[in-house]
């Protein structure tokens, strides 16, 4: 198939991790008879230096032009300053807008050989396999900002359209799964958490062959640490999403591990992952590629529908986590295109071995 991916490598480790995944997807179009066109534009600080503005028009048109987008990360202490007019961050909240993608679905698994690295005890990681769909275009994240003197405030606004959206998503990705949803809320103190748990309930009766239980966000904190095996989608609104999510990467043993998928009604997905822009190792050939590796992985399978290509990429992840060198934030002493260049190798023997 021919498949035009727009790729937005942004600040940091970005473009690191974005040169290897980018390399894993022209072997996977070479391999298996694709062509993919990638076309690079700028988002973030970097387009705020170049271009003025952290999402550029140019780079949205592009974006809803092309079949898919894969983004490394923004941000930076160049562009960090607080009283800055114009920050990164607002690019990628742009994009996210603009493309309409509200539901981020953030898996998270545990590789057997990583198990060490969590801080948690082998015996609890066994088993987990959970899928986050955080809603990605609403709540305090887009609502009014006031700022004066010795004043600020972020307004939460949740309208039930958005709630039922994103809940739609999550039971039917749960009737893929093992059929549980459970739903992520402060509805003991927030409005916007009540209308989000009534919502979800109301959605709930669509799906009668799906079990939802509803979880205040403070104790799924916890229980995340203490029984994370016993989750299978969870669903909950953009900020806890963020939150609960970096908590979860501790389970995986490293936040570069962690891929995200970005969708909505609208043709085009966006793909990143989830760790930021790591100003502390940025250009120093450090970075774990393989959160970006499994997004573009996420983008064969959920944008470009080449399923078994999306397989065998995440099986040459798997390879290379069993058997290969490993990045520092891995335990290991490999630099980013060392582990890429074994997930590359990993992709060329399943080709050998099925000739
Ligand atoms: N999607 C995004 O673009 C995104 C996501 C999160 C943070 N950010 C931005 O990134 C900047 C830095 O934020 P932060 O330091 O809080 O979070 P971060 O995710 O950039 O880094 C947190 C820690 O994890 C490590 N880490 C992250 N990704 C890694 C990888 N692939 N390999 C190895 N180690 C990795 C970093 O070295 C750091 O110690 C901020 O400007 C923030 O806004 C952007
Ligand atoms: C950089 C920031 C705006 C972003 C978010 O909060 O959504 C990041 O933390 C993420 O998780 O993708
Ligand atoms: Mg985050």
């Amino acid at each position: 198939m021919k498949a035009n991916i727009a790729i937005l490598p942004g600040d940091g480790i970005g473009p690191e991790v974005i040169a290897a995944a980018v390399d894993v997807l022209a072997d996977v179009a070479r391999r298996h008879g694709h062509e993919f066109a990638f076309a690079e534009h700028a988002i973030g600080g970097i387009a705020i230096d170049t271009h003025g503005e952290p999402l550029p028009a140019a780079t949205l048109a592009a974006c809803k032009a092309a079949d898919a987008v894969l983004l490394g990360a923004v941000g930076g202490p160049k562009w960090s300053d607080p009283k800055a007019p114009v920050r990164p961050e607002q690019g990628l909240l742009a994009l996210r807008a603009g493309l309409g993608v509200y539901a981020n679905l953030r898996p998270v698994s545990v590789h057997p050989r990583l198990a060490g690295l969590s801080p948690l005890k082998n015996e609890k990681l066994a088993g987990v396999d959970v899928l986050f769909v955080r809603e990605l275009t609403g709540g305090a994240y887009f609502g009014a900002k006031t700022r004066s003197a010795d004043t600020a405030t972020d307004e939460t606004r949740y309208t039930v359209a958005e709630i039922e959206r994103v809940a739609r998503r999550a039971f039917e990705l749960a009737r893929g799964r093992r059929r549980h949803v459970t739903s992520v809320d402060k509805a003991n103190v927030m409005e916007t958490s009540r209308l989000w748990r009534e919502t979800i309930t109301r959605i709930a009766s669509d799906y009668p062959d799906v079990q939802l239980e509803h979880q205040l966000v403070d104790s799924m904190a916890m229980l995340l640490l203490t029984r994370p095996a016993s989750y299978d989608v969870v669903v909950t609104e953009n900020l806890f999403g963020d939150i609960l999510t970096d908590e979860a990467a501790a389970l995986a043993g490293s936040l570069g591990l962690l891929p995200s998928a970005s969708l909505g009604e609208g043709r085009v997905g966006l793909y990143e992952p989830i760790h930021g822009s790591a100003p502390d190792i940025a250009g120093q050939g450090l970075a774990n590629p393989l959160g970006a590796i499994l997004s573009a992985a996420l983008l064969l399978r959920h944008s470009l529908h080449l399923d078994a290509e999306a397989a065998a990429v995440e099986a040459a992840v798997e390879s290379a986590l069993a058997s290969g060198e490993l990045t520092r934030d891995l335990g290991g002493k490999a630099g980013t295109s060392d582990l890429a260049g074994s997930v590359r190798a990993a992709l060329a023997a399943q080709r050998r071995e099925a000739a």
